[in-house]
């Protein structure tokens, strides 16, 4: 393959990608070009707002072509069109072929969640310690067992298994929870996520572990459950407090994740005409918070 390297100015970038791709380019990728330089400018934005600036000042535009004919064509083509005044052409190399695939399976590797149960990519075999396991594959949802977050409910699950107890996993992402709790012996779990792709990862990934979930929508979840577990953030978890508290049946346990240790208190209000909110583990600047009902 060949990698064309090109420069262009933050207006130009998004019609130099397009005609990039209309050229038949197999993969165009933008790299700020004044990154680790005294010209480099951070970009901030607000969470949920829409950044200040869409992109750098000076972008490096990488375009991978099959041929280098096809790469020469390009740059010719595009010298040709208005908008790329001022863009110059940085170099064109073959690139050496990689093994994809491999490369990015070699950045996960299985994670111990406690000395006894671990998350184990399917292209690894279980380390011989493991005695109970989730295989899980990165894919598009959030959940592979290495944020903090996901980890502390799932060795939640393994301190306090869930036998033969009815549990809802809110907010499910991969299903890393709802698999867990399954596996840790509960006898009905229903897994809701209000992201679509998010409800197909977790079905799929539940039968790829042979363990049999409800998956659906939030609209889904009903009733009472014994365990409630909700991963996903300290905002959503305050509005979802009395939806989420509803769910728990008397003496049930609700297990909450995403927070920041400095949103402890926030959530210990939010949470106080419902239920009493302890903060049971910690890790990386995160909290899990979990209460008795
Ligand atoms: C941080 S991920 C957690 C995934 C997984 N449960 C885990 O522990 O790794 C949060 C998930 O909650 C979902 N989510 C966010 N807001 C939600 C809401 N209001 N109702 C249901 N799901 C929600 C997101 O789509 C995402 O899949």
């Amino acid at each position: 393959m060949f990698e064309l390297r090109l420069l262009c100015a933050e207006a130009q970038v998004e019609s130099l990608g397009d005609a990039l791709e209309a050229l038949d380019a197999l993969s165009v990728s933008v790299e700020d070009a004044d990154a680790q330089t005294d010209a480099e400018q951070a970009l901030f934005g607000e969470p949920g707002l829409p950044p200040p600036r869409e992109g750098w000042q000076r972008s490096r535009v990488l375009a991978l072509f099959q041929r280098r004919e096809q790469a020469e064509d390009a740059v010719r083509l595009l010298q040709a069109q208005d908008f790329f005044a001022g863009c110059k052409v940085l170099g064109l190399e073959e690139v050496q072929e990689q093994d994809w695939v491999r490369l990015t399976q070699s950045q996960f590797a299985p994670v111990d969640i406690t000395p006894h149960f671990w998350i184990v990519p399917s292209w690894h075999e279980p380390p011989a310690q493991a005695k109970q396991v989730i295989r899980l594959d990165p894919g598009l949802a959030f959940g592979t067992g290495t944020h903090p977050t996901t980890r502390m409910c799932l060795r939640w699950i393994a301190r306090n298994p869930p036998r033969a107890q009815r549990v809802l996993d809110y907010g499910c992402g991969s299903g890393i929870l709802a698999i867990g709790a399954a596996k840790f012996g509960a006898s009905e779990v229903d897994a809701v996520d209000i992201d679509e792709a998010a409800v197909r990862a977790t079905q799929d990934n539940a039968q790829a572990n042979d363990v049999t979930l409800r998956t659906g929508l939030p609209d889904m979840a009903k009733g009472r459950y014994q365990t409630v577990l909700a991963n996903i953030l300290a905002t959503p978890l305050k509005v979802l407090a009395p939806l989420l508290c509803g769910h728990v049946a008397p003496g049930g346990a609700l297990v909450l994740a995403g927070i920041l240790e400095r949103q402890e208190d926030e959530l210990r209000q939010a949470y106080a005409p419902h239920a009493r909110l302890e903060v049971s583990d910690r890790e990386d600047g995160w909290i899990l918070m979990t209460a008795r009902l």
